[in-house]
């Protein structure tokens, strides 16, 4: 056998018994040779065109497996060096969801205020999330605590842990709309609050909230396409040859270039996916375009969805006033006793606020929570301090005892007014425009200048004295202020006022027995951020009835997160404007229930 003959002799290719077992010839002879079937390819394009960006969720619980088929298909994502930068942090607790919600409730109205107002009504009309239905929440959290340039391929990349991540999260999102499940991914939120949230270290970052669920809507087209907010551009659009081109050429004309910290709330959960599934399941069935009522709308279902359907249809003010020795100073263009008279005139029904409960269906409880004078105002529910009050410059406002004793009897009212349906909130008390601006400093950061308003009708002397009075206060009170989160109640204690901390405690109190609770101007809009401070989960029984005339009413309610039912300018304080509010919420209501259904 000559040597040519040795090796022109073939022998069986060696198949490689670990990784690829494909041949040149192979891969030659047919090089579209590793798709899969015209079927399988069908299904993925389906599942691609038809991957929506969920946000309304069925309560409906999500099967362990099909969560964990959801999750390995993020852990299989591509990743830059290999490296797995992804965690996934499952979210089941009621109360970190509700947290999460009010952040996001409030990031909403901070980006609707950086749009035109055209846009902004538009945003606000947007269902952007759906944290609190979502019977799951998965936050994807990138770990960038290794240096960029120990990652093979981000030395030069250095964001490309995050591509890796968002690789991860388009992978659970395919998985979850082939299953039928609906995935939205809220980015609503500054990333360091929910940083804070989940106790995130150093060097971990947030990518978003995933909410998971089975989907209680089924959209064709993406749902901004389907408001009319914005649409697929055309693919030619986003393709360019060779280099970076000037875009499309339309009609002769060249297109531009293209283009948890420690919650104190028990395990109660107080806005049940289900329940809030149900109140917008329901409004879906009305002969009548989809949240049609607006901004009611959300209110209404926020009620309904808190009562499981069957709030009654009234409710009750809860109206509370003090004195305030503050008043001495001259913050005030109105003398102490008003204070008792419009108490008075409240009991026999006479006063601004109770005719504006009492024209919107609902009864009145007046508080005398410390009114000038020895005696409790007849007839009222009588609830003094026992100790003496301060004026906030160079005493505190209130003794602790007296505080917690005011929580603890404005819960039990609130509490029972729960019963009834809607809890308003008003109050009374010259001076407290002052006493509101200073608390309001304390708890949005504001500065003096920014929050004293002109009350019940100061003129620009009494506005100075305000401001003076209140930078007074909060140097004497600073380092308490500063920490007011960890002790709401002692910051009542130093700045606040009596008829504050008992409806501090009427918010708790409603909240925890299931009632939604509608704030009025800035002095009734301030128990409820004390009782979220408190309480996170009692921010889903807040209503903002009204954002009234005085100047820090506008960022309190923007801190919780609230947008106002309505917008009048009032300075009437009593809960006139919770009442007003109260009357077209309870005909939103009549209206939803009463509307005609269409068949499903
Ligand atoms: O609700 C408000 O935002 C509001 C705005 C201005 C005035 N008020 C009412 O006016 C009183 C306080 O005003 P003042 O000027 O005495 O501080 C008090 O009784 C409040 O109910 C209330
Ligand atoms: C008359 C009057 C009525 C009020 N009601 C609430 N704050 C008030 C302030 C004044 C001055």
């Amino acid at each position: 056998m000559s040597a040519h003959e040795t090796q022109a002799a073939t022998w069986p290719r060696p198949t490689p018994l670990v990784g690829d077992a494909t041949s040149a010839h192979e891969r030659r002879a047919d090089p579209a040779g590793w798709a899969f079937s015209p079927e399988a390819i069908g299904t993925l394009d389906s599942v691609i065109a038809g991957r929506r960006d969920i946000r309304r969720f069925r309560p409906e619980a999500v099967p362990d497996s099909l969560l964990a088929e959801v999750l390995t298909a993020g852990h299989q994502a591509p990743s830059v060096g290999h490296s797995q930068p992804w965690r996934f942090i499952v979210v089941r607790d009621p109360a970190i969801r509700d947290r999460a919600a009010h952040l996001a409730d409030r990031a909403r109205l901070d980006q609707a205020g950086l749009l035109t107002n055209d846009r902004a009504a538009r945003m606000l009309d947007l269902k952007l999330e759906g944290l609190r239905e979502a019977p799951l929440g998965v936050v994807v959290v990138c770990d960038r605590r290794v240096p960029a340039s120990g990652v093979l391929g981000r030395a030069t990349f250095p964001d490309a842990d995050l591509w890796s991540c968002a690789c991860a999260i388009e992978n659970m999102w395919l998985a979850a709309r082939a299953r039928g499940l609906g995935m939205g991914w809220v980015t609503l939120f500054e990333p360091d609050d929910l940083s804070a949230l989940l106790d995130l270290p150093e060097g971990v970052v947030p990518m978003g909230w995933m909410c998971l669920g089975w989907p209680d809507e089924r959209p064709p087209a993406p749902g901004l396409e389907r408001a009319a907010w914005s649409k697929r551009m055309p693919l030619e659009d986003v393709v360019m040859h060779d280099r970076w081109a000037g875009g499309r050429t339309v009609d002769g004309v060249p297109g531009a270039s293209p283009t948890a910290p420690a919650s104190h709330l028990g395990p109660r959960d107080h806005l049940p996916p289900s329940s809030l599934a149900a109140a917008t399941d329901d409004a879906d069935t009305l002969l009548a375009p989809p949240e049609s009522l607006g901004v009611l709308d959300r209110a209404v279902s926020r009620v309904e969805a808190l009562g499981r359907g069957k709030t009654p249809l009234g409710g009750t003010l809860i109206l509370a006033g003090a004195s305030h020795p503050v008043s001495a100073l001259g913050v005030s263009a109105f003398p102490d006793r008003v204070t008792r008279d419009v108490l008075e005139a409240a009991v026999a029904g006479e006063s601004m606020g109770a005719v504006s409960a009492r024209s919107a269906g609902l009864g009145v409880i007046v508080v005398d929570a410390g009114a000038l004078g020895d005696a409790s105002v007849p007839w009222a529910f009588s609830a003094k301090p026992s100790h003496p009050q301060g004026d906030l410059v160079s005493t505190d406002a209130m003794h602790r005892l007296d505080v917690d004793r005011l929580l603890d009897v404005g819960r039990g009212l609130g509490e029972g007014a729960a019963r009834g349906g809607l809890v308003a909130l008003g109050e009374v008390g010259i001076g407290n425009t002052t006493v509101a601006a200073a608390l309001a400093c304390a708890v949005t950061g504001l500065t003096p200048r920014e929050t004293v308003g002109i009350g019940a009708g100061a003129d620009a002397e009494i506005v100075e004295r305000k401001r003076e009075v209140v930078e007074q206060a909060l140097a004497r009170t600073a380092s308490r202020t500063a920490a007011w989160r960890d002790d709401p109640a002692d910051l009542l204690a130093a700045l606040g006022g009596p008829e504050i901390a008992l409806l501090t405690g009427v918010v708790l109190g409603a909240a925890d027995a299931g009632a939604p609770v509608i704030l009025d101007g800035l002095a009734g809009s301030l128990p409820g951020v004390l009782a979220v401070a408190m309480e996170p989960g009692v921010q889903a029984h807040l209503i903002a009835g009204q954002q009234s005339r005085e100047r820090a009413h506008a960022e309190v309610l923007r801190s919780l997160g609230l947008e106002p039912l309505l917008s009048l300018r009032l300075r009437s304080g009593e809960g006139v404007g919770a009442c007003l509010a109260a009357s077209l919420i309870l005909q939103g209501m009549k209206v939803r229930r009463g509307v005609a259904r269409t068949a499903p």
